[in-house]
């Protein structure tokens, strides 16, 4: 490509479906937030050399943040880090995307160095220890540590990372993808779950790449073996593997879009203190293999709950736009949160499915050991919930100490009410809120450098 072109992808919280969401039974709410993932790629440049490719992937936002990879038909496509510096994720995606498209060196001689810049937006990172500065026409904060070293939020960096990533790394391929984004979604969401997976070590579920392909949706996750049964990067057959895969094979995934009803915000607060993903799911599978068949039970109830909460969403989502006096009223009462609310059996039934998930969530936090809805979070929630303007809230994804999130009319302003009130001293409302597009293309990509 002769042109400079950006694409943004969004970061997530998972709604309804935590720990569920691993098996392939249970379908799950993730909604897609305006953080974003940026990736410019630049125009095709030229090494010295024509017998590989360099890919040079720059976050100049990051302490350290420059990973050079070489590769090359030659070597099955394994990338080589030039500089000596790893990212895991960059790696993938680029042995990911070279297997895919097979590039041959004759075709790109003289075009075989891929310049792409990383940008993330500040709701990823906790913005301790680091300056904000203008970059272009945007607002970016830079920070004095490395990549791996800064606190993450738990919105998806690696997803969003590794999503906008192949999408831009394809288009040195693809040369209408930047005008096309829609048109292959589905080859850049199949390829980032498999890069993203094998950099991750195959734990989780994909809900976050596939949000940051299609931003707000109702997610059922894919069999895991069709990505582990994958021969290893760089063996003879892994590039036609790779294709077949993402090409023909049946992935019976549940991708269907799904957002929160009009006139409701997401309101994400960030508690500081961190929880171990990895950990907790660990504890959570042991409970449910030692709870058998107890457990299935929790997670029959938990499921039916979080299918009542995505029905009850809809319903406000159907009332809102009806505009009539019953929905006018019924807004009007969860403004004012009082005992009016219990008049709407549309209010009721979300917030009673929550109060199940909630439930469920605190027998499995005594039983399990892992610290889903601890006590503390149990009494924040609570508190949250008696806000003006709450509909319902709830611990994202995996749970634990890190965040919680909000459902709340529009325009009530949460940062205001908790202002000075003890209760919620430790949490930090986030700047973001709920978009429901995935990847796509960004009008401008000279706005995010420097004339
Ligand atoms: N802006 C970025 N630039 C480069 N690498 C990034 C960026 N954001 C995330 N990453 C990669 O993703 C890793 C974090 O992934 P992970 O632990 O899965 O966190 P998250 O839950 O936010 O996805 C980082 O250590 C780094 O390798
Ligand atoms: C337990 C889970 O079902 C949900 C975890 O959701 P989080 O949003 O807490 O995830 P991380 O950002 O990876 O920490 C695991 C999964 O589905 O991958």
């Amino acid at each position: 490509m002769s042109e400079l072109r950006a694409f943004s992808a969004p970061g997530k919280a998972l709604l309804a479906g935590g720990y569920l969401v691993l098996d392939p039974k249970y379908e799950a709410f993730v909604v897609g937030l305006s953080a974003r993932m940026h990736a410019v790629a630049h125009p095709y440049d030229s090494l010295q050399e024509s017998d590989k490719f360099v890919v040079r992937v720059k976050s100049k936002q990051f302490k350290d943040g420059e990973w050079l990879y070489s590769i090359s038909p030659k070597t099955n496509f394994i990338p080589v880090s030039v500089s000596g510096s790893k990212n895991p994720f960059i790696e993938k995606v680029i042995a990911n995307v070279f297997s895919y498209f097979k590039p041959s060196l004759d075709d790109y001689s003289s075009r075989n160095l891929f310049v792409i810049d990383i940008f993330s937006d500040d709701a990823y990172h906790s913005q301790e220890d680091s300056v904000t500065k203008h970059h272009g026409n945007r607002r970016l904060s830079f920070h004095s540590h490395r990549i791996e070293e800064v606190p993450k939020t738990g919105l998806g960096s690696s997803a969003g990372l590794v999503t906008v990533l192949t999408t831009a790394l394809a288009s040195f391929f693809v040369p209408d993808l930047a005008d096309n984004v829609d048109k292959y979604r589905k080859m850049i969401h199949n390829l980032s779950q498999v890069s993203h997976c094998q950099a991750q070590g195959k734990i989780g579920s994909g809900f976050d790449v596939a949000a940051a392909a299609y931003g707000s949706i109702k997610y059922r996750r894919f069999p895991p073996a069709l990505i582990s049964n994958l021969p290893e990067i760089g063996t003879v057959t892994y590039a036609d593997k790779l294709v077949h895969l993402v090409e023909e094979v049946a992935w019976n995934i549940t991708i269907e879009n799904n957002h929160l009803p009009s006139g409701l915000v997401l309101w994400m607060g960030d508690i500081k203190s961190g929880s171990e993903t990895v950990k907790l799911v660990q504890k959570v599978k042991k409970w449910y293999d030692t709870h058998t068949p107890d457990s299935l039970e929790v997670y029959t109830e938990l499921d039916h709950a979080n299918s009542r909460f995505m029905d009850g969403l809809s319903e406000l989502d159907r009332l809102y736009e009806s505009h009539d006096h019953y929905s006018t009223q019924l807004f009007e009462s969860i403004k004012r949160n009082d005992s009016s609310c219990q008049n709407y059996s549309e209010i009721t039934h979300t917030r009673d499915a929550v109060a199940t998930i909630r439930h469920c969530f605190r027998k499995i936090t005594k039983e399990s050991g892992a610290d889903i809805e601890p006590p503390i979070q149990t009494k924040l929630l609570n508190d949250c919930q008696a806000l003006e303007g709450v509909l319902t809230c709830l611990i994202p994804g995996a749970g634990g100490y890190d965040a919680i999130a909000v459902i709340a009319l529009q325009d009530v302003d949460l940062k205001a009410q908790t202002a000075g009130d003890e209760r919620f001293s430790k949490v930090q409302w986030l700047d973001v809120s709920q978009a429901d597009w995935g990847v796509r293309k960004e009008e401008d990509p000279e706005e995010y450098f420097d004339k």
